[in-house]
């Protein structure tokens, strides 16, 4: 009865090995021709082309059962950025400083064809892109929590720390993110890896080795919202499956965070400080063939909370460490012990948080080390801006 008959589905032929058209041509297409399934394919000739499409009120999205995408995971973070952006705007929300983000009432899927599909793969278990076409055709959706990155500078503007308080002059909004956001290491990474798209995939090896060598740390101080009570543990040992007991109580539970959410009166801040390597939200446990276990392994799809993965800066044979941990089958990040992981709904970021503390009074040559700033990789793209609040919501349509 959930089986869709007309889906908008968007190619994007340049990300992973380029080779998104011709997955498409070889077992999309007989396979929803098979199923009877009406397609209308878009080709993507730019970045941001889904996003400008589907926030264009040119476009009657009622007429599709649903929106796929074809390619990895920013291709997927640009659909989904489009349609929560779109129902904002059928819902007469400011885009910019939204009071609450609407859930979309039209599925998504995603066909993998990207360098790394963390999203597919953790959806469904698997990259197998034959997987990924059966599941849509028989209209299958498991929730899928989204996080929101906020402009923290506007917040501290209000003195306001809280997305979610009301009454009060609204954050801006940046991005929506299901994967992974990560500043520092895999910013960097990120950030120069851009410049070697023609070597496919293999430009996060090449970056990726450059800013091992580096070693760079980054003065940062991380404000993180946690449950009073200590229930939510980010190792608890129990993985996320196909609507787990956790995501399925949250979805219809409202948030208690006996139900898996967290509610805001139940929590407290802890203030984190230092200078890290990397630090990580991971909305999902991040886990892909290059990373089996991912950031967090115990992180749920569709709760409503993220895993707060924090890696502190130390010597380059720790930093072998981690990257021998991130790609082991069984190692998990938490057995670090330059690692610490929290899970929450919400935290803010300011960089440079030591320096601001000395109230400027530092010497000029630690000053500028201080100082030094990364990028942050929100799903795999660049975001320039730093100083940020990020908020985690719950989604069923995903
Ligand atoms: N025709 C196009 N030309 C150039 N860029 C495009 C085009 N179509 C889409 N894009 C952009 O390509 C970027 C990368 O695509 P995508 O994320 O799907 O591939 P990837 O980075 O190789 O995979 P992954 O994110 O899984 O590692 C997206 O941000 C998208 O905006």
């Amino acid at each position: 009865q959930n089986r869709p008959k007309h889906l908008l589905l968007f190619l994007n032929p340049y990300g992973g090995k380029k080779n998104a058209l011709a997955l498409y041509e070889r077992f999309a297409k007989p396979l929803f021709r098979l199923a009877e399934v009406d397609i209308n394919l878009i080709i993507t000739q730019r970045a941001q082309q889904i996003f400008d499409i589907v926030t264009s009120k040119s476009i009657v999205l009622d007429n599709y059962d649903g929106l796929v995408c074809c390619g990895g995971d920013g291709t997927f973070a640009e659909l989904f950025n489009g349609l929560v952006t779109r129902t904002m705007m059928d819902c007469g929300i400011d885009v910019k400083h939204p009071p609450f983000l609407p859930k979309p009432n039209i599925p998504i899927g995603i066909i993998p064809a990207g360098s790394t599909d963390t999203v597919a793969c953790c959806l469904n278990g698997t990259t197998d892109i034959k997987t990924s076409i059966i599941h849509i055709i028989l209209g299958q959706h498991s929730g899928l929590d989204i996080s929101a990155v906020y402009n923290a500078d506007a917040v501290a503007k209000d003195d306001d720390a809280s997305p979610s308080a009301m009454g009060k002059p609204r954050p801006q909004l940046l991005k929506l993110f299901a994967s992974a956001l990560s500043y520092g290491y895999l910013g960097d990474i990120a950030y120069d890896s851009e410049k070697y798209r023609w070597m496919g995939p293999k430009r996060y090896d090449y970056s990726g080795f450059k800013k091992f060598l580096a070693n760079r740390g980054y003065n940062a101080e991380i404000v993180v919202h946690l449950d009073r009570r200590g229930k939510q543990d980010p190792n608890d040992g129990v993985r996320c499956l196909d609507k787990c007991n956790r995501c399925k109580k949250a979805l219809c539970g409202q948030g208690g965070s006996e139900n898996g959410g967290c509610e805001e009166n139940d929590t407290e801040p802890l203030v984190v400080r230092g200078k890290f390597l990397m630090v990580s939200g991971a909305n999902i446990s991040c886990s892909c063939e290059r990373s089996p276990q991912g950031f967090s392994p115990f992180c749920h799809l569709g709760d409503g909370l993220l895993d707060l993965v924090l890696v502190r800066h130390t010597s380059m044979f720790n930093n072998l460490r981690l990257l021998l941990t991130m790609t082991s089958k069984t190692k998990k990040l938490s057995e670090l012990p330059f690692v610490e992981i929290y899970r929450t709904k919400e935290f803010r970021f300011t960089a440079n948080g030591q320096g601001e503390m000395n109230g400027g009074e530092i010497a000029p040559a630690i000053s500028s080390e201080m100082m030094r700033r990364s990028k942050w990789n929100c799903d795999g793209e660049v975001l320039l801006d730093t100083n940020i609040v990020v908020d985690c919501i719950v989604n069923d349509k995903l």
